[in-house]
């Protein structure tokens, strides 16, 4: 949370720790015993209203389904006796009676030994009959009469009464989610009345000063609200209704109102932030005041998650997860959903998972289980996992997940190679048609919207130009898009081929340095002389980028042995240069031209750098390999990457 001239605290504010840390195990258990068993309320919806609603009693036919024998096909109820003896080369004649058992119609008349009824496909069988002959197996006599060239057997073509579901037949049970089947089943027997589970009602807020909601304009050093809507809408993919009650600022007073008029009017209570030992933080402050047996667990050897807090008050559960989204979003769906399930009364939800190779090692912190999320490509073979993890703070860790490895709290890694079993976030998996790992950039993104759009699923995994070929030569990947100078050579890309590798050439990105419009060091000159003004002047502070970086290798040139102030910051995107002189944290750095162009900077062009795809030359024929390249290659994949600020080659 960001702390306000009004709200500063002094350095020497105490700040509470922790209670006690718990595993996650521990915790679960408790928070479950303090909660369960309780009787779930219930209520009586129509039949209309009950589709995603739980059970709440056995549900047992009032009738039979069907509710008389029934014929099958359109044809004759006959007596199969009659006709045993029926074939092509003897034919049976049998006289008509008068009336025809359309669908809805009441039989009047027996069919007796030499007779038959017209009957349609769902019309009453008439007494006496045991069969029902198919109309193309008849010929026609005249008005009265047909002939029968085939003998059936007795019960042919009849569906019994009650065959379907017998009167008294319970054919659902308590607990049993209620979907298009179920409906149709109740809809068959005439029941337009469900008992069902009341369905949990449960308030969400969201704390902190910084928030501001989807929608509005974020100010400087305000974030928008991420949590409250992937909270709500996890609530009600897991059955209960979900009550947003907004964002709300660290004022204990508000808070505490706003947290008891929410347990007032509702089952549960959800809040993120403030649940850390920040002095802002006071959520958790305010629970015990609201109820018993208040907090259960505040603090969890769990990560993402750690500063986790579980209350009960009156009966009520109250969760206060982390501020950071990905800490929040998992530790919901981990330790808050099962529970969430049993009081919306629905069974856990079915964990499946798959073996995977993990591609990279993953660093672990010892003492907390931590949770590593992991998107799949399929390898040589089998599945191979690639960390999506950007930190507890960023929400795409999770939402770009397929799944996640656990890695135990006494291990301080997952090292790369090793076999893992990802437990899958979603029971169905799909796998993209195509994989791309490497350096990132907007141009792809526009390419791959075109692929999507003919149908071709793609999965880009940023990991940087070095990164992205170690993945095309493991074959983890179809293509690595790079952008790597050779010094030596001057040339781009090509020299850093492997072994059975080719290059598929991309376009090309103008590089250059990037400062406030206005500014007079930089404005109206070459990017040589501005440099030469930067350097001299000692408060001219520069953003740099992270070293193996395309951008970083021609800054280094660029710079000779110059290490100008700001040289040591050095943030690992275009975008984020970008940002930084933006926002005055820097004057100048090295970006691409479109990304300085958006953020509404000045740019002087310094080189034009090469972004080509890598691939193994065995694997240019898939499908959707050739799907990309044509895309790229055609006229609408060309002018894509040029209204994206790019130069097709
Ligand atoms: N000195 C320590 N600092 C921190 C510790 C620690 O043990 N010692 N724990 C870290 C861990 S782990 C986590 S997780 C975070 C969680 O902190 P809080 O739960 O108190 O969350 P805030 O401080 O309110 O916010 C953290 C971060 O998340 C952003 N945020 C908050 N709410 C939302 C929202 N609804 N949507 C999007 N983003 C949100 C907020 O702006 C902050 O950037 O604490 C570490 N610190
Ligand atoms: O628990 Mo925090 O969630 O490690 O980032």
């Amino acid at each position: 949370m960001i702390l306000s001239e009004t709200s500063r605290t002094p350095k020497t504010a105490p700040q509470s720790q922790f209670l006690t840390i718990l595993s996650r195990e521990e915790a679960l258990e408790r928070f479950e015993a303090a909660l369960f068993p309780r009787d779930l309320p219930s209520e009586v919806v129509s039949l209309d209203a009950a589709l995603g609603r739980v059970l709440a009693e056995d549900v047992a036919a009032p009738r039979d389904v069907p509710g008389f024998d029934r014929a099958n096909v359109d044809g004759f109820a006959v007596r199969a006796a009659d006709i045993e003896t029926a074939g092509p080369a003897r034919p049976v004649t049998l006289a008509l009676n008068n009336e025809i058992l359309a669908c809805g119609i009441a039989p009047r008349i027996a069919v007796v030994t030499g007779t038959a009824t017209p009957i349609s496909t769902g019309g009453v069988i008439p007494r006496g009959a045991d069969a029902v002959l198919m109309v193309e197996d008849t010929e026609p006599l005249d008005e009265v009469r047909i002939e029968v060239r085939r003998a059936v057997a007795p019960g042919r073509f009849i569906a019994f009464a009650s065959s379907d579901l017998a009167l008294g037949e319970t054919f659902l049970r308590v607990g049993a989610r209620i979907g298009p089947p179920e409906i149709g089943m109740m809809a068959a027997c005439g029941i337009d009345r469900v008992p069902v589970v009341r369905q949990p009602s449960v308030a969400v807020l969201s704390t902190g000063d910084e928030l501001v909601q989807p929608g509005e304009i974020a100010g400087p050093a305000q974030v928008h609200d991420a949590n409250g809507a992937i909270v709500c809408a996890t609530i009600r993919e897991n059955g209960a209704d979900a009550k947003f009650l907004g964002a709300f600022p660290d004022d204990e007073e508000k808070l505490e109102a706003a947290m008891r008029g929410a347990l007032a009017r509702h089952d549960m209570l959800v809040l993120s932030g403030g649940t850390s030992k920040g002095a802002g933080d006071v959520t958790y402050r305010i629970l015990d005041r609201l109820g018993e047996p208040g907090i259960i667990a505040h603090g969890v050897a769990l990560k993402p998650g750690k500063p986790l807090c579980l209350a009960v008050c009156d009966g009520k559960p109250v969760v206060v997860l982390p501020g950071f989204p990905t800490s929040a979003i998992f530790t919901f769906q981990d330790m808050i959903v099962p529970v969430l399930r049993r009081l919306a009364g629905l069974p856990p939800r079915s964990d499946a998972s798959v073996p995977a190779r993990v591609a990279v090692q993953i660093p672990s912190e010892l003492g907390r289980a931590e949770f590593a999320m992991v998107s799949l490509v399929k390898g040589e073979d089998g599945l191979v996992a690639f960390p999506t993890g950007k930190g507890s703070g960023a929400i795409t860790s999770f939402t770009q997940a397929d799944g996640f490895v656990r890695i135990e709290p006494l291990a301080d890694e997952w090292p790369a190679g090793k076999e893992a079993e990802v437990s899958l976030f979603s029971s169905n998996l799909r796998l993209p048609d195509l994989v791309v790992i490497g350096s990132h950039c907007t141009g792809l993104d526009r390419i791959l919207g075109l692929l999507a759009r003919s149908g071709v699923t793609a999965r880009s995994i940023a990991v940087g130009s070095l990164g992205g070929l170690k993945a095309v030569k493991r074959g983890e990947c179809d293509l690595a898009p790079i952008h790597l100078l050779d010094e030596k050579t001057g040339r781009y890309n090509a020299p850093f081929l492997g072994e059975g590798m080719e290059l598929i050439p991309g376009w090309r990105r103008m590089q250059g340095l990037a400062f406030r419009i206005g500014d007079a060091r930089f404005e109206g000159t070459s990017a040589e002389e501005a440099l030469r003004r930067a350097l001299a002047d000692p408060d001219c502070l520069m953003v740099n980028r992270n070293a193996g970086s395309g951008t970083r290798i021609l800054l280094d040139k660029l710079l000779k042995a110059a290490r100008p102030s700001g040289y040591s910051n050095q943030p690992r995107s275009h975008n984020a240069v970008a940002v930084a002189v933006a926002q005055h944290r820097a004057d100048w750095g090295m970006t691409i031209a479109p990304v300085a162009d958006a953020a509404g900077l000045g740019f002087l062009p310094v080189a034009e750098e090469h972004y080509d795809f890598a691939i193994q030359t065995n694997r240019r024929d898939r499908p959707a390999v050739q799907r990309f390249i044509e895309t790229l290659q055609s006229e609408a994949g060309r002018q894509a990457i040029r209204r994206a600020g790019f130069e097709p080659v």
